[in-house]
Protein backbone atom coordinates (compact mmCIF):
# COMPACT_ATOMS: atom_id res chain seq x y z
CA UNK A 1 0.00 0.00 0.00
CA UNK A 2 1.68 3.32 -0.68
CA UNK A 3 1.82 5.91 2.25
CA UNK A 4 -0.82 7.99 2.84
CA UNK A 5 -0.41 11.68 0.96
CA UNK A 6 -0.45 14.49 3.48
CA UNK A 7 0.08 17.16 1.42
CA UNK A 8 -0.28 20.26 1.68
CA UNK A 9 0.98 19.45 5.13
CA UNK A 10 4.42 19.13 5.90
CA UNK A 11 4.43 19.50 9.59
CA UNK A 12 1.93 18.46 12.54
CA UNK A 13 1.88 21.09 15.68
CA UNK A 14 0.45 20.00 19.36
CA UNK A 15 -1.23 22.99 21.26
CA UNK A 16 -1.40 22.57 24.14
CA UNK A 17 -1.77 24.61 27.61
CA UNK A 18 1.11 24.03 29.73
CA UNK A 19 1.68 23.42 33.32
CA UNK A 20 4.63 24.05 36.00
CA UNK A 21 7.38 21.21 36.24
CA UNK A 22 8.29 22.04 39.81
CA UNK A 23 7.45 24.38 42.92
CA UNK A 24 9.29 27.07 41.72
CA UNK A 25 7.26 27.44 38.35
CA UNK A 26 4.17 27.67 39.85
CA UNK A 27 4.00 31.30 40.86
CA UNK A 28 5.15 32.51 37.20
CA UNK A 29 3.12 29.66 35.65
CA UNK A 30 -0.43 31.28 36.98
CA UNK A 31 0.93 35.06 36.39
CA UNK A 32 1.25 33.38 32.67
CA UNK A 33 -2.23 31.81 33.01
CA UNK A 34 -3.99 35.27 34.60
CA UNK A 35 -2.01 37.91 33.11
CA UNK A 36 -4.83 40.92 33.27
CA UNK A 37 -7.73 38.59 33.92
CA UNK A 38 -8.92 40.32 37.20
CA UNK A 39 -8.57 37.01 38.89
CA UNK A 40 -8.89 37.67 42.14
CA UNK A 41 -5.98 37.09 44.36
CA UNK A 42 -7.50 34.77 47.30
CA UNK A 43 -8.21 32.01 44.08
CA UNK A 44 -4.43 32.34 42.76
CA UNK A 45 -3.02 31.37 46.10
CA UNK A 46 -6.09 28.63 46.37
CA UNK A 47 -5.13 27.13 43.04
CA UNK A 48 -1.10 27.27 43.56
CA UNK A 49 -2.17 25.00 46.85
CA UNK A 50 -3.43 22.45 44.96
CA UNK A 51 -0.07 22.81 42.69
CA UNK A 52 2.10 22.48 45.71
CA UNK A 53 -0.22 19.48 46.91
CA UNK A 54 1.40 17.28 43.98
CA UNK A 55 4.95 19.04 44.25
CA UNK A 56 4.07 21.97 42.39
CA UNK A 57 4.22 19.71 39.17
CA UNK A 58 1.60 19.62 36.98
CA UNK A 59 0.66 16.20 35.52
CA UNK A 60 0.15 18.19 31.73
CA UNK A 61 3.04 18.38 30.28
CA UNK A 62 4.04 14.59 31.09
CA UNK A 63 0.64 13.85 29.17
CA UNK A 64 1.61 15.52 26.36
CA UNK A 65 5.46 14.33 26.20
CA UNK A 66 3.61 10.65 26.15
CA UNK A 67 0.84 11.74 23.87
CA UNK A 68 3.72 12.91 21.11
CA UNK A 69 5.12 9.95 21.55
CA UNK A 70 2.12 7.86 21.10
CA UNK A 71 1.31 10.08 18.06
CA UNK A 72 4.83 9.50 16.36
CA UNK A 73 4.22 5.67 16.77
CA UNK A 74 1.00 5.96 15.26
CA UNK A 75 2.14 7.79 12.24
CA UNK A 76 5.20 5.77 11.90
CA UNK A 77 2.64 2.63 11.65
CA UNK A 78 0.91 4.02 9.47
CA UNK A 79 3.56 5.01 6.81
CA UNK A 80 3.79 8.79 7.58
CA UNK A 81 6.65 10.75 7.87
CA UNK A 82 6.26 14.16 9.34
CA UNK A 83 7.84 15.69 12.07
CA UNK A 84 5.84 16.87 14.61
CA UNK A 85 6.27 20.00 17.50
CA UNK A 86 5.13 20.90 20.58
CA UNK A 87 4.18 24.37 21.74
CA UNK A 88 1.94 25.67 25.07
CA UNK A 89 0.21 28.73 25.79
CA UNK A 90 1.03 28.81 29.32
CA UNK A 91 4.89 27.30 29.94
CA UNK A 92 7.37 25.71 27.95
CA UNK A 93 8.16 25.02 25.40
CA UNK A 94 6.04 27.81 24.17
CA UNK A 95 4.14 28.79 21.44
CA UNK A 96 6.60 30.94 20.12
CA UNK A 97 9.64 28.97 20.46
CA UNK A 98 8.24 26.73 18.69
CA UNK A 99 7.00 28.38 15.84
CA UNK A 100 10.80 29.63 15.55
CA UNK A 101 11.75 26.10 15.21
CA UNK A 102 9.37 25.26 13.26
CA UNK A 103 10.53 28.44 10.85
CA UNK A 104 14.12 27.80 11.18
CA UNK A 105 13.34 24.19 10.25
CA UNK A 106 11.83 25.34 6.67
CA UNK A 107 8.32 24.07 7.41
CA UNK A 108 5.55 25.39 5.21
CA UNK A 109 2.06 24.45 6.17
CA UNK A 110 1.31 22.10 9.77
CA UNK A 111 -2.07 20.68 10.93
CA UNK A 112 -2.76 22.18 14.41
CA UNK A 113 -4.04 19.83 17.00
CA UNK A 114 -5.42 21.40 20.11
CA UNK A 115 -6.12 19.55 23.20
CA UNK A 116 -9.30 21.21 24.05
CA UNK A 117 -12.07 19.74 22.35
CA UNK A 118 -15.04 22.16 22.55
CA UNK A 119 -15.86 25.79 21.17
CA UNK A 120 -15.44 28.54 23.60
CA UNK A 121 -12.54 31.93 23.43
CA UNK A 122 -11.16 30.25 26.19
CA UNK A 123 -11.48 26.45 24.50
CA UNK A 124 -10.80 27.27 21.27
CA UNK A 125 -10.22 30.86 20.14
CA UNK A 126 -7.63 31.89 22.42
CA UNK A 127 -5.58 29.26 20.89
CA UNK A 128 -6.12 30.54 17.74
CA UNK A 129 -5.38 33.83 19.10
CA UNK A 130 -1.84 32.35 20.28
CA UNK A 131 -1.39 30.91 17.03
CA UNK A 132 -1.45 34.31 15.70
CA UNK A 133 0.95 35.59 18.22
CA UNK A 134 3.43 33.23 17.50
CA UNK A 135 3.69 33.43 13.88
CA UNK A 136 3.78 37.42 14.49
CA UNK A 137 6.67 37.25 16.80
CA UNK A 138 8.60 35.59 14.32
CA UNK A 139 11.86 37.76 13.20
CA UNK A 140 11.56 39.81 10.25
CA UNK A 141 12.39 37.34 7.21
CA UNK A 142 11.77 34.56 8.83
CA UNK A 143 9.78 32.09 6.53
CA UNK A 144 6.18 32.32 8.21
CA UNK A 145 4.54 28.71 8.18
CA UNK A 146 1.00 28.42 7.58
CA UNK A 147 -1.22 26.75 10.58
CA UNK A 148 -4.47 25.43 10.17
CA UNK A 149 -6.30 23.51 12.82
CA UNK A 150 -7.69 20.52 13.10
CA UNK A 151 -11.88 20.62 13.25
CA UNK A 152 -13.14 19.93 16.91
CA UNK A 153 -13.16 16.35 17.77
CA UNK A 154 -15.64 15.86 21.13
CA UNK A 155 -17.95 14.36 19.10
CA UNK A 156 -15.67 12.06 17.06
CA UNK A 157 -16.01 8.47 17.71
CA UNK A 158 -12.41 8.11 18.55
CA UNK A 159 -12.73 10.66 21.06
CA UNK A 160 -16.02 9.10 22.25
CA UNK A 161 -14.85 5.27 22.03
CA UNK A 162 -12.29 5.79 25.35
CA UNK A 163 -14.76 7.72 27.13
CA UNK A 164 -17.67 5.20 26.83
CA UNK A 165 -15.15 2.24 28.01
CA UNK A 166 -14.31 4.15 31.08
CA UNK A 167 -17.65 5.04 32.18
CA UNK A 168 -18.38 1.21 31.74
CA UNK A 169 -15.77 0.49 33.99
CA UNK A 170 -16.11 2.86 36.81
CA UNK A 171 -19.96 1.85 36.43
CA UNK A 172 -18.17 -1.80 37.22
CA UNK A 173 -16.12 -0.05 40.54
CA UNK A 174 -18.98 1.11 42.37
CA UNK A 175 -20.31 -1.46 44.88
CA UNK A 176 -23.37 -3.73 43.36
CA UNK A 177 -26.11 -1.95 45.12
CA UNK A 178 -25.44 2.15 43.90
CA UNK A 179 -24.66 0.49 40.41
CA UNK A 180 -27.95 0.11 38.47
CA UNK A 181 -29.57 3.37 39.91
CA UNK A 182 -26.25 4.98 39.56
CA UNK A 183 -26.20 8.76 37.94
CA UNK A 184 -23.98 9.32 35.10
CA UNK A 185 -21.96 13.14 35.89
CA UNK A 186 -20.27 14.87 33.00
CA UNK A 187 -18.07 16.92 34.11
CA UNK A 188 -16.23 20.09 32.05
CA UNK A 189 -14.87 22.60 33.16
CA UNK A 190 -16.83 26.05 34.30
CA UNK A 191 -16.59 29.27 32.14
CA UNK A 192 -18.03 32.39 32.62
CA UNK A 193 -22.03 32.35 31.26
CA UNK A 194 -20.82 35.18 29.33
CA UNK A 195 -18.60 33.34 27.54
CA UNK A 196 -20.85 30.36 27.25
CA UNK A 197 -23.65 32.73 25.27
CA UNK A 198 -21.41 34.04 23.08
CA UNK A 199 -19.51 30.93 22.11
CA UNK A 200 -19.84 29.28 18.14
CA UNK A 201 -20.64 30.83 15.07
CA UNK A 202 -22.96 33.62 15.90
CA UNK A 203 -25.17 32.56 13.28
CA UNK A 204 -26.00 29.82 15.66
CA UNK A 205 -27.15 32.13 18.58
CA UNK A 206 -24.17 31.18 21.02
CA UNK A 207 -24.34 28.59 23.73
CA UNK A 208 -22.08 25.97 21.53
CA UNK A 209 -20.12 24.84 24.77
CA UNK A 210 -22.75 23.93 26.71
CA UNK A 211 -24.77 22.18 23.78
CA UNK A 212 -21.50 20.54 22.35
CA UNK A 213 -21.49 19.23 25.62
CA UNK A 214 -24.54 18.22 26.14
CA UNK A 215 -24.48 16.29 22.59
CA UNK A 216 -21.13 14.27 23.48
CA UNK A 217 -22.95 13.67 27.14
CA UNK A 218 -26.11 12.17 25.46
CA UNK A 219 -24.12 10.06 22.97
CA UNK A 220 -21.76 8.19 25.68
CA UNK A 221 -24.99 7.87 27.90
CA UNK A 222 -26.83 6.10 25.53
CA UNK A 223 -23.80 3.34 24.27
CA UNK A 224 -23.36 2.65 27.64
CA UNK A 225 -26.72 1.75 28.21
CA UNK A 226 -26.54 -0.37 25.12
CA UNK A 227 -23.67 -1.77 26.74
CA UNK A 228 -24.60 -2.30 30.30
CA UNK A 229 -28.35 -3.35 29.57
CA UNK A 230 -29.37 -0.72 31.66
CA UNK A 231 -30.24 3.03 31.40
CA UNK A 232 -29.57 5.56 33.53
CA UNK A 233 -30.15 9.75 34.14
CA UNK A 234 -27.21 11.95 33.04
CA UNK A 235 -26.26 15.60 34.12
CA UNK A 236 -23.82 17.98 33.00
CA UNK A 237 -21.85 19.58 35.59
CA UNK A 238 -19.08 21.95 35.90
CA UNK A 239 -15.75 22.36 37.71
CA UNK A 240 -12.88 24.86 38.57
CA UNK A 241 -14.80 27.65 38.52
CA UNK A 242 -12.12 30.96 38.67
CA UNK A 243 -13.12 34.60 38.36
CA UNK A 244 -14.97 37.02 40.08
CA UNK A 245 -17.56 35.89 42.37
CA UNK A 246 -19.81 38.57 41.26
CA UNK A 247 -19.54 37.23 37.52
CA UNK A 248 -21.77 34.38 36.99
CA UNK A 249 -20.20 30.61 35.60
CA UNK A 250 -21.87 28.24 34.56
CA UNK A 251 -23.66 26.04 37.56
CA UNK A 252 -23.90 23.61 39.18
CA UNK A 253 -20.88 22.84 40.54
CA UNK A 254 -19.99 18.72 40.70
CA UNK A 255 -19.86 19.42 44.60
CA UNK A 256 -23.43 20.85 45.38
CA UNK A 257 -24.73 18.32 42.55
CA UNK A 258 -23.33 15.55 44.64
CA UNK A 259 -25.00 16.99 47.64
CA UNK A 260 -28.25 17.39 45.56
CA UNK A 261 -27.86 13.58 44.33
CA UNK A 262 -27.32 12.27 47.58
CA UNK A 263 -30.72 14.53 49.27
CA UNK A 264 -32.54 13.25 46.40
CA UNK A 265 -31.67 9.32 47.55
CA UNK A 266 -29.42 8.60 44.12
CA UNK A 267 -27.42 5.48 45.37
CA UNK A 268 -24.50 6.50 43.39
CA UNK A 269 -22.83 8.71 41.08
CA UNK A 270 -19.95 7.86 38.34
CA UNK A 271 -18.29 11.68 37.51
CA UNK A 272 -17.01 11.60 33.56
CA UNK A 273 -14.46 14.10 32.83
CA UNK A 274 -16.10 14.58 29.35
CA UNK A 275 -14.68 18.45 29.08
CA UNK A 276 -10.88 16.89 29.64
CA UNK A 277 -8.86 14.99 27.47
CA UNK A 278 -6.26 13.84 29.95
CA UNK A 279 -6.07 14.04 34.06
CA UNK A 280 -5.22 17.62 33.81
CA UNK A 281 -5.10 19.20 37.77
CA UNK A 282 -8.19 20.19 37.42
CA UNK A 283 -9.20 15.96 37.07
CA UNK A 284 -6.97 15.15 40.34
CA UNK A 285 -7.62 18.40 42.46
CA UNK A 286 -10.62 19.07 41.78
CA UNK A 287 -12.78 15.97 40.95
CA UNK A 288 -10.35 13.21 42.28
CA UNK A 289 -9.76 14.97 45.80
CA UNK A 290 -12.21 17.78 46.09
CA UNK A 291 -15.21 16.33 44.47
CA UNK A 292 -14.37 12.71 46.83
CA UNK A 293 -13.95 14.24 50.13
CA UNK A 294 -17.13 15.97 49.34
CA UNK A 295 -18.46 12.25 48.23
CA UNK A 296 -17.43 10.42 50.97
CA UNK A 297 -18.62 13.07 53.54
CA UNK A 298 -21.84 12.49 52.08
CA UNK A 299 -21.38 8.39 52.32
CA UNK A 300 -21.95 8.56 48.52
CA UNK A 301 -20.12 5.92 46.27
CA UNK A 302 -18.68 7.77 43.41
CA UNK A 303 -16.18 6.79 41.06
CA UNK A 304 -14.61 8.38 38.60
CA UNK A 305 -14.34 7.92 34.81
CA UNK A 306 -10.63 8.04 33.23
CA UNK A 307 -9.95 10.46 30.14
CA UNK A 308 -8.96 9.54 26.86
CA UNK A 309 -5.02 10.12 27.25
CA UNK A 310 -3.22 8.21 24.96
CA UNK A 311 -5.88 5.46 24.27
CA UNK A 312 -4.67 4.12 20.80
CA UNK A 313 -8.32 5.16 19.79
CA UNK A 314 -7.89 8.79 20.46
CA UNK A 315 -4.49 8.95 19.17
CA UNK A 316 -5.32 8.03 16.00
CA UNK A 317 -7.77 10.42 15.70
CA UNK A 318 -4.89 13.02 15.33
CA UNK A 319 -4.07 11.15 12.03
CA UNK A 320 -7.55 10.61 10.66
CA UNK A 321 -8.53 14.25 11.28
CA UNK A 322 -4.80 15.34 9.09
CA UNK A 323 -5.47 13.03 6.38
CA UNK A 324 -9.20 14.04 6.48
CA UNK A 325 -8.40 17.66 6.37
CA UNK A 326 -5.14 17.11 3.79
CA UNK A 327 -7.64 15.40 1.24
CA UNK A 328 -10.14 18.82 1.88
CA UNK A 329 -7.40 20.77 1.23
CA UNK A 330 -6.72 19.21 -1.87
CA UNK A 331 -10.41 19.46 -3.07
CA UNK A 332 -11.43 15.74 -2.10
CA UNK A 333 -14.44 15.01 -0.12
CA UNK A 334 -13.40 12.78 2.67
CA UNK A 335 -16.06 11.05 5.09
CA UNK A 336 -16.16 13.12 8.22
CA UNK A 337 -16.83 10.74 11.01
CA UNK A 338 -19.14 12.68 13.94
CA UNK A 339 -21.42 11.18 16.33
CA UNK A 340 -24.45 13.00 17.93
CA UNK A 341 -26.32 15.65 16.69
CA UNK A 342 -23.93 18.48 16.00
CA UNK A 343 -22.76 16.92 12.97
CA UNK A 344 -19.09 17.26 11.60
CA UNK A 345 -17.33 20.31 12.89
CA UNK A 346 -15.87 23.34 10.44
CA UNK A 347 -12.17 23.53 9.04
CA UNK A 348 -12.32 27.26 9.79
CA UNK A 349 -14.19 28.94 12.22
CA UNK A 350 -16.64 31.43 11.15
CA UNK A 351 -15.83 35.03 11.50
CA UNK A 352 -17.19 36.02 14.95
CA UNK A 353 -16.96 32.51 16.50
CA UNK A 354 -16.25 32.74 20.20
CA UNK A 355 -15.47 36.26 20.55
CA UNK A 356 -12.71 37.79 22.97
CA UNK A 357 -14.76 38.86 26.30
CA UNK A 358 -12.22 41.59 26.87
CA UNK A 359 -10.87 43.11 23.30
CA UNK A 360 -11.11 42.04 19.86
CA UNK A 361 -7.85 40.15 18.89
CA UNK A 362 -6.32 38.92 16.12
CA UNK A 363 -6.49 34.71 15.41
CA UNK A 364 -5.76 32.01 12.94
CA UNK A 365 -7.51 29.37 11.65
CA UNK A 366 -10.50 31.50 10.35
CA UNK A 367 -13.09 32.59 7.79
CA UNK A 368 -11.61 35.79 6.61
CA UNK A 369 -14.61 38.31 6.37
C1 LIG B 1 -12.59 26.02 29.27
C2 LIG B 1 -11.28 25.85 29.97
C3 LIG B 1 -10.42 24.77 29.87
C4 LIG B 1 -10.62 23.52 29.03
C5 LIG B 1 -10.07 23.72 27.65
C6 LIG B 1 -8.56 23.64 27.59
O1 LIG B 1 -7.99 22.60 27.97
O2 LIG B 1 -7.96 24.64 27.20
C7 LIG B 1 -9.28 25.05 30.70
C8 LIG B 1 -8.17 24.21 30.82
C9 LIG B 1 -7.11 24.35 31.72
N1 LIG B 1 -6.98 25.32 32.68
C10 LIG B 1 -5.81 25.09 33.36
C11 LIG B 1 -5.33 25.88 34.41
C12 LIG B 1 -5.87 27.10 34.80
N2 LIG B 1 -6.98 27.75 34.28
C13 LIG B 1 -7.19 28.95 34.94
C14 LIG B 1 -8.20 29.89 34.68
C15 LIG B 1 -9.26 29.74 33.76
N3 LIG B 1 -9.54 28.62 33.00
C16 LIG B 1 -10.64 28.89 32.20
C17 LIG B 1 -11.23 28.00 31.28
C18 LIG B 1 -10.68 26.78 30.90
N4 LIG B 1 -9.47 26.26 31.30
C19 LIG B 1 -11.07 30.23 32.47
C20 LIG B 1 -12.23 30.93 31.81
C21 LIG B 1 -10.22 30.76 33.45
C22 LIG B 1 -10.25 32.14 34.05
C23 LIG B 1 -9.15 32.99 33.52
C24 LIG B 1 -9.30 33.27 32.04
O3 LIG B 1 -10.25 33.98 31.67
O4 LIG B 1 -8.48 32.76 31.27
C25 LIG B 1 -6.15 29.10 35.89
C26 LIG B 1 -5.96 30.32 36.80
C27 LIG B 1 -6.33 30.01 38.20
C28 LIG B 1 -7.82 29.82 38.32
O5 LIG B 1 -8.48 30.85 38.40
O6 LIG B 1 -8.28 28.68 38.32
C29 LIG B 1 -5.36 27.95 35.83
C30 LIG B 1 -4.12 27.61 36.67
C31 LIG B 1 -5.15 23.94 32.81
C32 LIG B 1 -3.82 23.33 33.27
C33 LIG B 1 -4.14 22.21 34.22
C34 LIG B 1 -2.93 21.47 34.69
O7 LIG B 1 -1.95 22.09 35.14
O8 LIG B 1 -2.98 20.22 34.62
C35 LIG B 1 -5.96 23.48 31.79
C36 LIG B 1 -5.72 22.30 30.89
FE1 LIG C 1 -8.43 26.80 33.01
Amino acid sequence: MPNPDVSPYDALLLVSFGGPEGPDDVVPFLENVTRGRGIPRERLEEVGEHYYLFGGRSPINDQNRSFLAAMRADLAAHGIDLPVYWGNRNWDPYLKDTLRQMSEDGVTRAACFVTSAYSSWSSCRQYRENLWDAVDALPDGAARPALDKLRHYFNHPGFVAPVVDATVAALADLPDEARDGARIVFVTHSIPTAMNDSSGPPAQGGGAYERQHRDVAAVVSGRVAEVTGVEREHDLVYCSRSGSPRTPWLEPDVNDHLEALAAQGVPGAVLVPVGFVSDHMEVIYDLDTEAMETAEKLGLPVRRAGTPGDDERFVAVVRQLLLERAERERGGDPEQPALGATGPMWDRCPVGCCPNPRAERPALCQDTA
